[in-house]
């Protein structure tokens, strides 16, 4: 018998049916999406726009999800994604952030070796709080460019992938002279660290054959000035959001799929879309049935996920100077740092020290306050006439239930097709997120296109099922969104 079936004919047989499902009394095909952040957003706004009735299902107090735009020193700080990483109209994202009028502060253009940064946007500071001459900075910069273009050799030469860290060092152990001493090496690992900060793992956990395969949109990385929940608040207009509600079991096939949440209460609808992230799903938080088919469960356990915290201070006064990233420097890259400069971007005094890999898990151990004060033991390094913050943000990615993880990346040997699994339909359940995106795994923008391709797909099969495909509706947004003409607004001062 169909899983759901069976299901239905338990609750049936119990007597519960009738007070344990909200069943939607409604002739319109209905839809459930599990988690609120972009990616759930981006699905329901679509079905919503498109006449279907949807309800989103989300565990926490807020929407958002990996984007938090924290409001608490009076002004914006984002505490997950705060780039837009693609400055340009190709980004699925620009006619949301156009039509709301916001603007980007564009940290580095196309192809910076630092991913979001340009090289020279750096001050560097050595473990005894002496700046490291910009000369050496991007001296040490081309060097480690060099070294990068070398290990596309050593990939060409095996046929089995390893990590980027390994190939440097196979790199170094060939061209010695691009070896580096002293503060230089120091600079070097600098650079490791930045690069692991991209992938939120350490560089023994960076796949040599896929790093670089990302095809990064153009227009170079922009930080959202005022927020990146705007984006979200804008996708979640009308939309019946139901905060607080944590699936904790999905059962989907052919005819309906029901959607159990804490406490007890079921929701029925023609199909479910499922958004939660990788970690989520590999932490088997929510159980499925019939249970994942073998080839899901691998796509889950075969992609990786890092992670990345920040701990923003907020200042009564700067005393530091007006580059966009202060950075430390130190013998390996796990004890290198860096604070990116909100008040080149916004006029506003914060840092905000970006930690990531296993030395984002470590930070977790800590308790906020111990946070705070291991930040500025390392900003007063920099700046012995340092002041203490007013208050303080830290994020906890890691280990909140909610992610269990920053986002997706290839692990070393990724097989080749994990992501097309991991996205797969199975009858009437889909799946979005970020993880799931193709090309842009990771990305605000990805998880958005995830969504919308998710709800596109969820469509059709829904209005198949019904016998209604003339009803098929591909418009991804609002029309008055898609159809904003108002150019991108771009700064960097
Ligand atoms: C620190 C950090 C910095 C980042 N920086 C950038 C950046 O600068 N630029 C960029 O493009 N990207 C960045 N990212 C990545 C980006 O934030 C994510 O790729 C994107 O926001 C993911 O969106 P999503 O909808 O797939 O997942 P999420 O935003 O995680 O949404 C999933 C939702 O599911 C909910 N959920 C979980 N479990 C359940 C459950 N059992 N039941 C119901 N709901 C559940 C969660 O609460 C969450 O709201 C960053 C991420 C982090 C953590």
């Amino acid at each position: 018998m169909d899983a759901n079936i069976l299901s239905l004919h338990n609750l049936l047989l119990d007597g519960s049916f009738a007070s344990k499902f909200e069943s939607e009394n409604s002739s319109l095909p209905t839809v459930i999406i599990v988690g609120g952040g972009i990616s759930g957003l981006a699905a329901a706004r679509l079905l919503h726009d498109a006449s279907f009735k949807v309800i989103l299902l989300e565990s926490r107090d807020r929407l958002g999800g990996r984007i938090h735009t924290d409001y608490s020193f009076g002004y914006p700080v984002d505490m997950g994604a705060s780039w837009l990483h693609g400055v340009c109209n190709e980004n699925p994202l620009a006619p949301i952030i156009r039509s709301l009028g916001l603007t980007l502060y564009r940290t580095s253009g196309d192809d910076s070796v630092l991913y979001d940064h340009d090289l020279e946007s750096y001050t560097l500071f050595d473990m005894d709080g002496h700046q490291v001459p910009q000369r050496l900075v991007k001296e040490v910069g081309d060097i480690f460019k060099k070294i990068l273009k070398e290990t596309e050799r050593v990939r060409d030469a095996h046929a089995d992938d390893m990590s980027i860290l390994q190939a440097i060092g196979l790199v170094l152990d060939k061209h010695p002279e691009l070896r580096q001493e002293g503060l230089a090496y120091e600079v070097l690992q600098w650079y490791i660290c930045r690069m692991e900060a991209w992938f939120a793992v350490d560089a023994d956990m960076i796949s040599l054959k896929t790093w670089d395969q990302e095809h990064v949109l153009s227009g170079g990385h922009g930080l959202m000035v005022q927020g990146y929940d705007h984006i979200i608040k804008a996708l979640a207009k009308d939309i019946d959001i139901r905060l607080n509600h944590r699936v904790t079991k999905i059962c989907y096939g052919s005819n309906k799929a029901m959607v159990m949440v804490e406490g007890g209460r079921n929701f029925v609808a023609d199909a479910a879309i499922v958004t939660v992230p990788i970690g989520v799903l590999k932490a088997n938080l929510i159980q499925f049935e019939p249970k994942l088919p073998k080839w899901k469960v691998a796509s889950i356990s075969d992609i990786g996920v890092g992670s990345e915290n920040k701990v923003a201070l907020q200042f009564d006064k700067v005393f530091w100077p007006n580059v966009e990233f202060l950075g430390i420097v130190a013998p390996t890259s796990y004890a290198c740092g860096y604070f990116l400069n909100l008040h080149k971007a916004t006029g506003h005094p914060v840092l905000v020290y970006m930690a990531a890999g296993r030395f984002a898990y470590d930070l977790e151990k800590l308790s906020d306050e111990s946070s705070a004060n291991f930040v500025m033991l390392q900003l007063k390094k920099m700046f012995p006439d340092a002041t203490e913050p007013v208050r303080y943000l830290v994020s906890r990615w890691g280990t909140d239930p909610n992610s269990l993880g920053c986002y997706a990346h290839d692990v070393v040997g990724k097989p080749e097709d994990v992501y097309e699994r991991l996205g797969a339909p199975l009858g009437n359940l889909f799946f979005g997120g970020e993880a799931v995106s193709m090309e842009h795994q990771g990305s605000v923008h990805g998880a958005y296109s995830a969504g919308v391709m998710a709800a596109v797909n969820c469509q059709r099969h829904v209005l198949g099922k019904l016998g209604r495909l003339d009803k098929l509706q591909l418009l991804p947004l609002r029309s008055e969104i898609v159809e904003a003409a108002f150019p991108l607004q771009i700064s960097r001062m």
